[in-house]
C-alpha cells in the first residue's frame, strides 16, 4: 500500500491521526484489540479515495470505431457505487443511471461504471458528483448528449442526525439533447425506470 502521489501527508502521519480520534473516543489505541486499526482505517481509506489518483476521464479515451454508425440511445442502469458526504465523511450509498447519444464515438461500456467510481471515491455532495459524471462524458466523448441520473441513500441522515431511514435522494444531470430534447429525456427516463430498482 503506497502514500498518494499527490498527498504531503504520510501513511504514519495518517495512522497517528486515527490514533487520536480513538483516544477522543474514550478509548485506549494500544490495546490489544485496537493494535492494528490505525492501518487498517488508512488501508480502507486508500480504498474509498482512491479516486484522487485517477482522471476518469481517460476511461473514456479509447472508442470503438467499428460501431460508428449506432446513434441510438446507450445506458447503463444501476452502477452501485460507495461515496462519502464531505460534510460528514459518512458513506453515500446508491445507485447511478448513465446515458448517452453517441455523436460518432462509442465507449467500453464499462468503462461508465469505472468513471462513476472514479468521481464516487472521493469526499462528495451528490449534487457534484451527478454534474461532475455527466460534464466529464460530455467533454471527453462529446456525444449529442448525456444524462446521470443518482439515487443515493445517506448514512450522515440515517445513523445520524435526524435518523431518518429508507429515505434516498435523487438527482439528475441531462446536458445536450437529454435537456433540450423532452423525448430524449422521456426516453432515458423511461430505460432507467428507476422505481424498478
Ligand atoms: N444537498 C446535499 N446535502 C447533503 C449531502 N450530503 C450531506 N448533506 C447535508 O449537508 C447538511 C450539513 O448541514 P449542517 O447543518 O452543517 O450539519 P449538521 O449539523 O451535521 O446537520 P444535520 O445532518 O441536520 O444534523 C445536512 O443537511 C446533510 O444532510 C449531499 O450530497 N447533498
Amino acid at each position: 500500500m503506497s502514500d498518494p502521489t499527490h498527498s504531503d501527508v504520510t501513511r504514519e502521519q495518517a495512522e497517528d491521526a486515527v490514533r487520536v480520534l480513538l483516544r477522543w473516543a474514550g478509548e485506549d489505541p494500544s490495546r490489544e484489540g485496537l493494535l492494528d486499526t490505525p492501518k487498517r482505517v488508512v488501508k480502507a481509506y486508500r480504498d474509498w479515495f482512491s479516486g484522487y489518483e485517477e482522471d476518469p476521464g481517460e476511461y473514456l479515451r479509447r472508442t470503438f470505431e467499428e460501431v460508428e454508425g449506432y446513434d441510438e440511445l446507450v445506458v447503463l442502469r444501476g452502477i452501485e457505487f460507495e461515496s462519502h458526504c464531505e460534510h460528514h465523511m459518512a458513506p453515500i450509498i446508491g445507485r447511478a443511471h448513465v446515458g448517452y447519444l453517441p455523436d460518432k464515438k462509442v465507449v467500453g461500456i464499462s468503462k461508465l461504471a469505472r468513471v462513476v467510481d472514479g468521481f464516487a471515491r472521493r469526499f462528495q455532495v451528490q449534487e457534484k458528483l451527478t454534474a461532475q459524471i455527466a460534464h466529464c462524458i460530455l467533454e471527453t466523448l462529446q456525444p449529442r448528449g448525456v444524462g446521470v441520473v443518482i439515487d443515493a441513500s445517506h448514512e450522515c441522515m440515517t445513523t445520524r442526525g435526524v435518523h431518518k431511514r429508507g429515505v434516498s435522494m435523487v438527482t439528475s444531470q441531462m446536458l445536450g439533447t437529454f435537456r433540450e430534447d423532452a423525448r430524449t429525456r422521456a426516453e432515458f427516463l423511461r430505460f432507467i425506470d428507476i422505481d424498478g430498482h
